[in-house]
């Protein structure tokens, strides 16, 4: 490091994960000294344990995308949901607040109740018709509560190249089937991990540079919404995917719209979840990128993996 500073040491959880994976690698191009942590480093699932595992570990900041993100089996397993989402991240902010290490919690669009007709904005009420999602609400209530430094980031929908997620779900199905139904009465924004963990990284820089001043820092804390920008419809975000795919596929995969009662799941989802971003712009200066512009960088990484030379990969 130049001028003697050495780099903060960020502890990134649940980097077998999307969002985890995305932060750790670009943590230190973002200038920290990145501790990437698994379960088997920190488990959520034992919050009795988490005190004395940042003990050991020593972090200068915590990013926490670490999370129980399986929204329908969440609804038969609500004491594990509860567990890993509201108790463990309490204990982990409640260690940040005790060593005065500023937290990056993730929370998300699922702790909305969906009859909004505006996007959410931050100080929206918290309502979710879910147990995952009244989960990640516990955990938000937990997190403000500790009296940590922390941001909560709110963000939505995110997909990657890899992991599970709808973008993946999509290519799979769509790869041996030339037809499929698509919910298009649920609206909201698709975020790619690679610009929520530039986001993410900006927040936690900005965090960490105004830690030792009160006046600075405080404006920075609670909640932000933070997605990739501009709305769509599951239904529609799945026509883009295949329209993306096309020209490698060289077939199309046709998508019908259906209504949520054609669809059911276990779980309930909002049907509408956009979130407000001028918080995010005003707070952090971030200007996300639209969820086309993204969705066409992360696909284009499917049909041209790195290190492919650019051949036909799919
Ligand atoms: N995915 C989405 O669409 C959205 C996600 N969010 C929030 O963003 C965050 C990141 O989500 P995303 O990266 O997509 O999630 P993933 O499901 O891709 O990853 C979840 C991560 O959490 C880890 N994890 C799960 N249970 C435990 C546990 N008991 N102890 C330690 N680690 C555990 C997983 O590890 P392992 O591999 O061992 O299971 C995995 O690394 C979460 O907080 C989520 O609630 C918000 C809005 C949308
Ligand atoms: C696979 C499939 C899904 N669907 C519907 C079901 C659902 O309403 C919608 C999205 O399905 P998924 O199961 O991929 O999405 P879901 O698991 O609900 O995604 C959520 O994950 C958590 C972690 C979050 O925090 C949310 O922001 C959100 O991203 O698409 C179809 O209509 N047809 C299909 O073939
Ligand atoms: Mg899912």
């Amino acid at each position: 490091m130049t001028g003697g500073q050495q780099a903060p040491r960020l502890a990134v959880t649940g980097v077998s994960g999307q969002v985890g994976r995305a932060v750790l690698a670009r943590a230190r191009a973002a200038g920290f000294d990145p501790l990437g942590l698994t379960r088997a480093d920190l488990d959520l699932g034992d919050p009795d344990g988490i005190a004395g595992r940042l003990d050991a570990l020593r972090p200068d900041l915590i990013i926490n995308p670490a999370a129980y993100t399986a929204v329908d089996r969440a609804e038969s397993e609500p004491e594990l949901a509860f567990r890993v989402n509201a108790e463990a991240p309490g204990r982990l902010a409640q260690w940040c607040a005790r060593e005065n290490v500023p937290l990056i919690h993730l929370s998300t669009d699922y702790v909305f109740s969906g009859e909004a007709t505006r996007p959410y904005r931050e100080d929206d009420p918290l309502a979710p018709v879910s147990v995952y999602g009244a989960s990640k609400a516990g955990g938000e209530r937990r997190v403000l509560a500790s009296g940590a430094a922390a941001v909560i980031v709110r963000t939505a929908w995110v997909y990657d190249a890899e992991g599970r997620n709808f973008v993946t779900t999509m290519l799979r199905l769509g790869a041996g089937r030339d037809t499929l139904g698509v919910v298009d009465d649920q609206r909201g924004c698709p975020t790619a991990a690679p610009s929520l963990a530039c986001g993410l990284l900006s927040i936690a820089r900005q965090v960490w540079d105004a830690r030792e001043d009160e006046a600075a820092l405080a404006p920075l804390l609670g909640p932000v919404h933070l997605t990739d920008a501009g709305e769509t419809t599951w239904y529609h975000f799945a026509q883009a995917i295949f329209e993306a795919m096309a020209p490698a596929w060289g077939r199309r995969p046709r998508v019908s719209p259906l209504t949520t009662a054609q669809y059911p799941t276990p779980a309930r989802r909002p049907a509408w979840s956009v979130l407000d971003l001028e918080r995010a712009r005003a707070r952090f200066g971030l200007v996300p990128p639209s969820w086309r512009e993204s969705l066409g960088a992360v696909l284009a990484s499917c049909v041209h993996p790195a290190g492919s030379g650019g051949g036909d990969a799919l």
